[in-house]
């Protein structure tokens, strides 16, 4: 038959499906968003049980024609597990909500990946996948430089601090979450250091939390003078201003934190080289720790994250996420060849590199 071209039907239909899926997979990101404007984990959790529907409208506040949308956003929410649903005891009409791991990791009070969710459902930071297909066609930059008029996401954020402020703090967000499993999980990548810099350390979470953990650590955050100078005084890091291009402050470590998937191969061992001319020989404990995806196979919830975030760094800023042979060849010209690959963070590696 024409439609089927000798497919069962059921085959046909459950392409269908998937077509109609992806195209609407929007809904899923936005609503998400739209659960985190309105505070609906913390209003969950200071309910402390679960909250019938009806309650949640009256305290967000929502107008009460509203509540029936409510209900609809809710229901795709606990479908996709960032709540869970129950019948509510008291009515036999209506349900309640609760949190998941997944909302917990929404609540404001702790470590929490809000500004994650926001600067990737935020209209600048969303423009640049609207000029993929655009970009293709021609030769050179990103998808983010087409989009703005030759600007990379370091020129935009220098010009325009509330998306400087936006990008930062949805780093540091999930870098805390990250990072603060590593030191009270994994202590034994930062144990017997005297020094720490922290390359591309951003907000300076990282070595605010290196240097809690580890008080006889000398914890230095670098990064751009834009970033530097938003930094509050502190009398845990240093902070130091300049490029990882131009040379590095020397430290028993150096610290690169989804760094590397920002660049080209190229630049990569650019800026590993300045690392490696910042730490002492392996013999006297120098080493750079690198946290950063190793796309592999073993888990497809993992692998389909390390491919969403590859096509990211494609289009925002002409990095990539590799496979531990792209690892390896980098590590080599940039003249490391000794370093272990430690895949114990989810959808991180730490990878430690001995010079
Ligand atoms: C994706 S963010 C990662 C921030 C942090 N390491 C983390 O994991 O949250 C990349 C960081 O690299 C910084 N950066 C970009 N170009 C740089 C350069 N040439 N020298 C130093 N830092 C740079 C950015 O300002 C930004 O803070
Ligand atoms: O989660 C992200 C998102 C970005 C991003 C998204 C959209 C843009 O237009 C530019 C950048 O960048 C990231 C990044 O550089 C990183 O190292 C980790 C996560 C993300």
């Amino acid at each position: 038959m024409e439609l089927t071209n000798g497919r069962s039907f059921d085959k046909l239909f459950q392409a269908h499906t998937l077509v109609l899926n992806q195209s609407l997979s929007i809904a899923g990101l936005m609503s998400l968003n739209c659960a985190v404007e309105l505070g609906i984990a913390d209003l969950i959790h200071s309910h402390g049980g679960p909250m019938p529907l009806s309650e949640l409208a009256r305290s967000i506040p929502i107008p009460p024609e509203k509540a029936p949308s409510l209900r609809r956003l809710m229901r795709l929410l606990a479908s996709h597990g960032v709540f869970a649903a129950e019948p509510d005891g008291n009515s036999e009409s209506e349900t309640a909500y609760l949190l998941t791991p997944f909302s917990e990791l929404l609540l404001t009070k702790g470590t929490n990946l809000s500004a994650f969710i926001r600067v990737n459902s935020d209209p600048a930071f969303m423009k640049p996948w609207f000029h993929m297909g655009d970009w293709f066609k021609r030769k050179g930059s990103t998808p983010f430089e087409v989009a703005y008029d030759g600007k990379c996401v370091w020129d935009l954020t220098k010009q325009r601090p509330e998306l400087n402020d936006m990008f930062n703090d949805a780093m540091s967000c999930e870098t805390c979450w990250v990072v603060k499993a590593m030191v009270t999980e994994f202590p034994q990548f930062f144990r017997g250091l005297k020094s720490l810099v922290d390359v591309g350390g951003g907000t300076g979470a990282s070595a605010r939390m290196v240097a809690e953990a580890f008080p006889d650590v000398k914890c230095t955050v670098f990064d751009l003078p834009h970033v530097v100078a938003t930094l509050p005084e502190s009398k845990l890091v240093n902070a130091v201003g300049g490029s990882m291009f131009d040379s590095i402050p020397p430290a028993d470590a150096i610290f690169l934190k989804s760094i590397l998937h920002n660049w080209s191969d190229e630049d990569c061992v650019k800026i590993l080289k300045r690392c490696k001319e910042a730490v002492p020989p392996k013999e006297e404990g120098g080493k750079v720790i690198i946290v950063d995806m190793v796309i592999n196979s073993h888990y497809p919830k993992i692998t389909e994250t390390h491919l969403f975030y590859d096509i990211c760094m494609m289009i925002g800023l002409g990095g990539m996420e590799r496979e531990e042979h792209e690892w390896r060849k980098i590590f080599n010209n940039a003249g490391f060849n000794d370093y272990k690959f430690f895949p114990i963070l989810g959808v991180y590696s730490v990878i430690e590199l001995y010079p």
